[in-house]
């Protein structure tokens, strides 16, 4: 995909930040544990927090495909600059610039051009890939939504200000009518807590966390109103999500760059038997698979940004996105890894970047939809048929009966 003048530039200016203040940060911020603000503010002034938002409320207007640029760039160096810049233009804030009112949209856009990386919540304990299956509820009480539940695994929990919560919303007759997006301000709702933080393998300066929803009060001009209403409002809302996935592949393609030009950097100067170990064929058939396969990645990401979904949907089309990210994210392990052996035991060292990004790459064949569902999402567009994965919904499906399910 040819790129213009000014997204050349744009990554241009991307990869001078990346190889220069985010690489000096990036191991710190993983033997820290701790959120790098000193990062965000750095961000701020690049003016790559909230690209994506539209000029009237003080962004840049800037595509999806834009923002995977600087994304890639800045995950050659740092998985956790690299998620915060996926966050800050992509998931929950494009979601509130689709289907917000105005005054969500100011407001949304006010926290993230300030530095904060929102919160996506969809995740349950008893929902992760079955998302739809979640127990969060928004129960009517006069004008208001009172939530209760819990969500854990959030990108962010404790650090972001402004939280996107599905929920599944009730009446006052407790009738439900579906699922709604919702938006709290950690520190201005009372009823959000944040709990246990995840001690992860990988991507250490980001918090991981639960959180819970104790009578948390949602004022009506905090209801994110998806487009078909709440009955189809999972739909709605998993769909803008598509625009996190190419993100979250991104993220994953650009750690396996960075690996990549470290491998091909040491397969130039380390010498065995007198000579630089690139020479040896071995060797070159495997930078040369690392680089098919990141092409390929590059490719398919930059072709999903680009796209958009049927009914002149504002987000990337799904079953792009789900490939894109299929590809990209397994690719990227693999490349990841192949980049750490060619550094022998140093890439086993904590005194190489190798072996973090290969603890902090494994995460993205998991998050953001595993590998698995969304080949399953694939297969669905390429069979033509609508394939639920609970027992009774698969049997009813494809016309079977009672019988068939209990086969
Ligand atoms: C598994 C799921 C795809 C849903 O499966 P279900 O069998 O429960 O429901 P479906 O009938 O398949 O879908 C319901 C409805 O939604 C539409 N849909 C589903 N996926 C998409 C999509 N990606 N884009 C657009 N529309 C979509 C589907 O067509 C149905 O609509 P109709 O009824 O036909 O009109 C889903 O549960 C799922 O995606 N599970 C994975 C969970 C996930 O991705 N979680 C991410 C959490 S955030 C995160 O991990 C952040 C980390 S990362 O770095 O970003
Ligand atoms: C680093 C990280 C950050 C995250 N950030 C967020 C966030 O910000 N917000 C958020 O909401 N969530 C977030 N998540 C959660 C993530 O979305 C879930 O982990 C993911 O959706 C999978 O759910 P699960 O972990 O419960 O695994 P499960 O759904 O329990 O899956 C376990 C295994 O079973 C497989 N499986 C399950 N169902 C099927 C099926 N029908 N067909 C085939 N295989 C199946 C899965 O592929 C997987 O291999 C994050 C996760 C990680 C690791």
């Amino acid at each position: 995909m040819e790129l213009s003048s000014q997204q050349l530039a744009l990554k241009e200016r991307a990869a001078a930040l990346s190889n220069g203040t985010i690489r000096g940060r990036a191991a710190d911020i993983d033997t820290s544990r701790e959120y790098p603000w000193d990062v965000v503010e750095v961000l701020k002034a690049e003016r790559f927090m909230g690209m994506t938002i539209p000029p009237e409320y003080g962004g840049q207007g800037r595509s999806f495909l834009d923002t995977v640029l600087v994304i890639e760039e800045i995950a050659r160096s740092c998985t956790v600059s690299a998620r915060i810049v996926v966050e800050a233009n992509m998931g929950a804030i494009s979601t509130v610039m689709a289907y917000g009112t105005d005054a969500q949209k100011k407001r949304a856009a006010d926290l993230v051009l300030g530095g904060d990386k929102p919160a996506i919540c969809i995740t349950e304990p008893d929902a992760g890939s079955d998302a739809s299956g979640m127990t969060t509820r928004a129960d009517r009480r006069g004008n208001r939504y009172v939530l209760n539940g819990r969500k854990h695994w959030i990108t962010g929990a404790g650090v972001s200000r402004l939280h996107l919560i599905f929920a599944r919303v009730f009446d006052e007759s407790g009738e439900e009518l579906g699922v709604g997006g919702f938006l709290a301000v950690r520190g201005e709702a009372e009823g959000l807590r944040v709990g246990k933080r995840e001690t992860t393998m990988g991507l250490c300066g980001m918090p991981e966390g639960e959180l819970v929803f104790e009578d948390l009060e949602i004022t009506p001009d905090m209801v994110l109103l998806p487009p078909s209403g709440f009955k189809r409002g999972f739909a709605d809302l998993i769909n803008a999500y598509n625009s996190q996935r190419v993100g979250a592949g991104t993220v994953a393609m650009g750690i396996a760059a960075g690996a990549l030009e470290h491998a091909v950097a040491w397969a130039k100067t380390r010498e065995q038997f007198g000579r630089p170990i690139g020479e040896f064929q071995g060797l070159h058939w495997m930078l040369a698979d690392m680089q098919t396969q990141l092409t390929a990645s590059r490719l398919m990401l930059h072709a999903a940004a680009a796209s958009r979904g049927p009914g002149g949907s504002a987000f990337p089309d799904p079953t792009l996105a789900a490939q894109a990210k299929i590809f990209a994210s397994e690719a990227a392990i693999k490349i990841v890894n192949d980049a750490l052996q060619v550094f022998g035991a140093r890439g086993y060292s904590r005194e190489f970047p190798l072996e973090r990004m290969a603890r902090d790459v494994r995460m993205f064949t998991i998050g953001g939809g595993t590998a698995q569902v969304l080949r399953t999402l694939v297969a669905s567009k390429v069979l033509g048929w609508k394939l639920p994965q609970t027992r009774d919904g698969y049997v009813s499906s494809r016309g079977g009966t009672e019988k068939d399910r209990d086969a």
